[in-house]
């Protein structure tokens, strides 16, 4: 493997954390948390089952990706179609020091949309 022997029975663990944190994927602003990156075309384009791991991958991935996709699309569906979300004025993102690249906590003025 590029170079490497990798002896039978070697054990090896996929360093997820940073695959998911590679610049040279997800762009210099990485350390971000900023979700539009989804839609940037230069970034899709590069995303593979190789370095996009978040229910890992072979014999012993996560059973419940199709049902968690499923549940994660219904839910947001039903939560946007519903609610207006507003970051509140003069917030600014904290990220966590580490795991997720999500903030810690978000203040938002979240407002039901009348049809
Ligand atoms: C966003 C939601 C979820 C994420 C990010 C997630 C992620 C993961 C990950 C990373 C693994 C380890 C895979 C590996 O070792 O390569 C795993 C295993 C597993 N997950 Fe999930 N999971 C999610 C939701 C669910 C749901 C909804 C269920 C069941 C209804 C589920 C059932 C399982 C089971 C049974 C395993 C063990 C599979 C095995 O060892 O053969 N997961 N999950």
């Amino acid at each position: 493997m590029n170079g490497y022997v990798i002896p039978k029975k070697t054990p090896i663990i996929i360093p997820i954390y940073a695959i998911h944190h590679d610049p040279l994927i997800w762009g210099d602003d990485v350390e971000c948390f900023n979700p539009s990156r989804w839609l940037n075309p230069e970034i899709k384009s590069k995303i593979s089952n190789s370095n996009f791991l978040p229910f890992g991958d072979g014999q012993a991935n996560c059973l419940g990706m199709k049902l968690a996709h499923l549940e994660l699309k219904s839910i947001l569906s039903v939560i946007i179609r519903n609610f207006e979300f507003k970051l509140v004025e003069g917030f600014t993102f904290q990220k966590q020091p580490f795991g997720l690249t999500k903030p810690s906590a978000i203040d938002l003025c979240v407002s039901k949309v009348d049809y």
